[in-house]
């Protein structure tokens, strides 16, 4: 790989206290890992540390904790997920810095793996504090970003120990960044986006570029309620982010100039409450209830959704239709699915997926082997689309 070092440069790493960032942020219902993909991922890079004699240190986040340490966001339970997907044991520190993590490390026997406590409990890791960065790289040797789908952070456990530790880009990194480069380096045009999912504001500014480099983009999910917000469309209870509507207006400007499809819902799956087994009703997207929530987009927007997928000869994807893991929730991503694997599997579609609730879903609909290329990442893939710096990748190219 150009740019920088690989476990191929590592030397030997028996004994050595070797830090990897990976990312556990998976998809989780009661309790439980629902798609272990973004594990099944590191297993490489772990088992070819530990085999070759390193102590394994994880540090990783898990979701958006707010007030410090909480049981909702620990990593405790994805530490028995990863011991079962590797098939050996993982030990578990409940803090990733302070005498808690360094008494776990210092027992650690050579080729052991310890996770240590959702990195988000401490403030200082999104600011990237030096003072923390210092406690956290206390715990290693060599340091090993696997973490490519939280690469487009620049946190302390995904940047800042790089500069303070001799850094190493993990096998998953390595083969996420070559896949994309192969895959949509120079992409075969037209080239159609689908964006979804939840998470509105930290990706509605990436749209801003992202109308620039492809022909169409579909906007679904969640995202797809700010944007018709903006546009004068009553939404409802739905999720939407209606600060955002100047964001949104200013995208759909951007797109016209760029000439850009914009493609928004013609009509919404619509229920009161989100949850499974809930009543729900297809109506036009000009008569969505004021106590209704959009959980889905209806069948005359699948069509459209199609349609594009026919007209496409490379497909970006990025964030579910609708609440997919609910049923009948599930209908459109699902249906969308099944038809870009299907004109992938005859030759006439190069289709790149990503993210983490989007691998889920693929994996859902039973075809996340037929797409040409499935990414961990969901922000970052974005973020790599639009052709901007990924501060944890850049890192280690110093
Ligand atoms: N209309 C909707 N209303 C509410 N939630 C929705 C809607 N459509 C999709 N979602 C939710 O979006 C979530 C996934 O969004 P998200 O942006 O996190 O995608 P992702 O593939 O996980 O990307 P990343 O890896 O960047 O997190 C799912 O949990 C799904 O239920
Ligand atoms: O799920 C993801 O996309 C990564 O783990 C990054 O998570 P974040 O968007 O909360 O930084």
């Amino acid at each position: 790989m150009a740019g920088f070092k690989t476990l191929d440069d590592i030397g030997a790493v028996s004994g050595k206290r070797v830090l990897v960032r990976v990312d556990l942020n998976v998809p989780v219902a009661d309790g439980k890992v629902t798609d272990a993909t973004r594990i099944e991922r590191i297993a490489p890079t772990i088992s070819e540390l530990s085999g070759k004699g390193a102590k394994v240190i994880l540090l990783a986040h898990f979701g958006r904790p707010k007030d410090g340490p909480s049981a909702e966001f620990s990593l405790e339970p994805i530490a028995r997920a990863t011991a079962e997907v590797l098939g050996r044991p993982v030990g578990f520190a409940s803090d990733c810095i302070g005498d808690k993590a360094a008494d776990a490390v210092a027992a650690m026997k050579d080729g052991d793996v310890l996770l240590l406590e959702n990195t988000r409990f401490h403030k200082a890791e999104e600011k990237n504090e030096p003072a923390f960065t210092e406690k956290l790289a206390a715990n290693g040797d060599i340091y090993v970003n696997d973490a490519f789908s939280a690469a487009h952070r620049a946190h302390a456990s995904t940047e800042g120990v790089a500069h303070r530790l001799p850094a190493y880009a993990g096998r998953t990194m390595q083969a996420e960044l070559d896949a994309l480069e192969k895959g949509l380096g120079n992409p075969v045009r037209p080239v159609v986006a689908i964006v979804g999912g939840a998470k509105v504001s930290t990706k509605i500014d990436l749209l801003m570029n992202l109308v620039k480099k492809v022909d169409a983009l579909v906007i679904g999910g969640g995202m797809a309620n700010t944007f018709l917000a903006a546009r004068g469309t009553d939404v409802g209870k739905s999720l939407c982010e209606h600060d955002l509507a100047s964001t949104a207006k200013q995208i759909m400007i951007e797109a016209a100039e760029a000439g850009c499809a914009i493609i928004l819902p013609a009509d919404g799956v619509v229920a009161k409450e989100f949850k499974a087994g809930a009543a729900s009703e297809t109506v036009a997207i000009e008569a969505v209830p004021a106590d209704g929530m959009i959980l889905d987009v209806g069948a005359k927007t699948v069509k459209s959704v199609t349609d594009w997928i026919d007209r496409a000869a490379t497909l970006v994807w990025n964030g579910p239709l609708g609440a997919f893991e609910i049923e009948p929730f599930d209908h459109a991503t699902v249906a969308a699915a099944k038809h870009a694997a299907a004109r992938t599997k005859e030759g006439k579609l190069v289709s790149v997926a990503g993210g983490g609730d989007t691998v889920a879903a693929l994996n859902h609909a039973g075809v996340a082997d037929d797409f040409t290329y499935v990414s961990t990442a969901g922000g970052a893939f974005l973020e790599w689309m639009e052709g901007k710096p990924l501060p944890g990748v850049e890192v280690l190219k110093r």
